[in-house]
């Protein structure tokens, strides 16, 4: 661990792992509050792999879209012989993908609606500031306060303007989530994540994913198809807003498909899509 980060840190306890980095919580020496730590081992970042390039660009991502209400915000860095350790705000409160879980099926559509308009915010920001995230699913957005959440993990991400702008290619990101010309192995643009976004929506109405396979070939295959359903069994209770907006999200056409700003102009977003009344399902 580096010395400067445990001078400025106090490290303690692991709060996740992922495939390259460990987190941990941490606590300023200076303030007294509490921040996340993400220890990146480089090891993983030698050589020219896809992965490795990503690894490197974290950093430089969070540090052009911070700071944001509904992005995780990077604070500062430090690097050691081994490690590169990045330290952002600390969401102790669990993240979407545990909510769907603790729900066990679909969302209403207000309580839906509250969580994706921040999640939306987000991604519209970065897109703003030229960065793709690449890998926007339920596991990346943390809550960092009740009903208030923060995209991370900018781990994928790819900086497409800027002094430092590269093309966005290969693929990158999650089965489930993953747009079909992530997976044509063209160059490809920003709206790879709000098709990412669309699949994240739909999952919290229906509680279960639009492109379905039981290996990673098979969901693929199905993503590449885009054959979009909306079984009735689930979808009959849904507005008839909420579906067209998830249409335009999850539309093959990459010309058709809305911006991330569109999105937030949708009806459904602003509050004008009819939808029948329900109870609060936050369950933890
Ligand atoms: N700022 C944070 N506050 C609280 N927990 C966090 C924070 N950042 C990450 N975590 C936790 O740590 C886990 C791993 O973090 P992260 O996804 O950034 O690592 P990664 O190595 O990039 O993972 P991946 O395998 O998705 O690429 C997350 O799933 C989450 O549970």
């Amino acid at each position: 661990m580096s010395a400067a980060l445990k001078r400025d840190y106090q490290i303690c306890e692991e709060i996740g792992r992922g495939r390259f980095g460990t987190v941990f919580k941490c606590v300023s020496r200076s303030t007294g509050d509490s921040f996340a730590v993400k220890s990146i081992d480089k090891s993983l970042t030698a050589g020219d792999s896809l992965d490795a390039q990503c690894l490197l660009t974290e950093p430089k991502a969070l540090a052009l879209v911070s700071p944001h209400p509904h992005l995780v915000q990077l604070h500062a860095t430090y690097e050691d012989d081994s490690h590169l350790h990045i330290v952002t705000d600390l969401c102790p409160n669990s993240d979407l993908h545990a909510l769907i879980l603790a729900n066990g099926g679909a969302f209403p559509e207000r309580e839906a609606r509250s969580i994706f308009a921040q999640l939306m915010t987000a991604v519209s920001h970065c897109h703003r500031k030229g960065v793709i995230h690449r890998d926007v699913k339920p596991d990346n957005v943390l809550f960092d306060s009740w009903n208030s959440v923060r995209l991370a993990d900018l781990g994928s991400a790819a900086v497409v303007a800027g002094a430092e702008a590269a093309a966005a290619a290969g693929v990158v990101g999650t089965p489930y989530y993953v747009a079909p010309e992530v997976l044509s192995g063209w160059e490809y643009g920003e709206k790879v994540d709000v098709w990412s976004c669309g699949v994240v929506l739909y999952i919290m109405l229906a509680g279960f994913p639009p492109f379905y396979g039981e290996t990673a070939v098979e969901i693929f295959d199905a993503v590449l198809r885009a054959n979009l359903r909306f079984p009735t069994r689930v979808f009959g209770s849904v507005s008839p807003a909420a579906k067209d907006l998830l249409r335009r999200m999850l539309c093959k056409d990459v010309y058709r498909r809305f911006s991330a700003e569109q999105v937030l102009r949708h009806p459904w977003m602003t509050g004008g899509g009819e939808e029948p009344e329900s109870e609060s399902m936050r369950s933890f």
